[in-house]
């Protein structure tokens, strides 16, 4: 017997494009007034310039992309958009959870969360800058 998303991608199992905007709608809006987010003076003053709606599109197109949704996304790649930023482990742990809360928040089931979850634990080498890397 084959399962029920058998042959269905992840971006279809998120709900499509609006899925996927929703949840990102939540954790951009968690994220700019994320106050750990924000001891990053690089972070802060990205957040401090506004953007809200230009970002919340860049992280829906990165997504709906990576989760095997139609290719949209037009930003930098991520270690070309996080580089400048000097990203600690702990920092990116933080906006790990901050995903993970988001996704939760807006119903979407545990197995999806984990998947999605998968991918962004994928990028961390490239998020989080060299010389803040723990040794493998
Ligand atoms: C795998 C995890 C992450 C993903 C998928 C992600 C996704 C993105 C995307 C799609 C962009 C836009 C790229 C562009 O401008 O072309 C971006 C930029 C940015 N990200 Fe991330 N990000 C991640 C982790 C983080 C972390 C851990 C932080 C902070 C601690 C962070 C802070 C930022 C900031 C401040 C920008 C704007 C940079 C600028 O334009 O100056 N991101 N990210």
């Amino acid at each position: 017997m084959s399962g029920a998303n058998e042959g269905r991608s992840l971006y279809e199992r998120l709900g499509g494009i609006y899925g996927i905007a929703g949840a990102v709608d939540d954790l951009v809006d968690r994220l700019y007034d994320n106050e750990s987010a924000n001891r990053n003076p690089a972070v802060r003053q990205f957040h401090e310039k506004g953007g809200h709606a230009g970002f919340k599109f860049l992280v829906t197109a990165w997504s709906v992309q990576e989760t095997g949704g139609p290719r949209v996304y037009p930003g930098r790649d991520m270690r070309e958009s996080h580089t400048h930023l000097k990203v600690t482990e702990d920092e990116f742990d933080n906006v790990y959870t901050t995903i993970e809360q988001s996704l939760f928040q807006v119903g979407v089931p545990k197995p999806e969360r984990d998947e999605f979850m998968a991918i962004i634990e994928s990028y961390r080498s490239m998020v989080v800058a060299p010389e803040n890397r723990d040794a493998a």
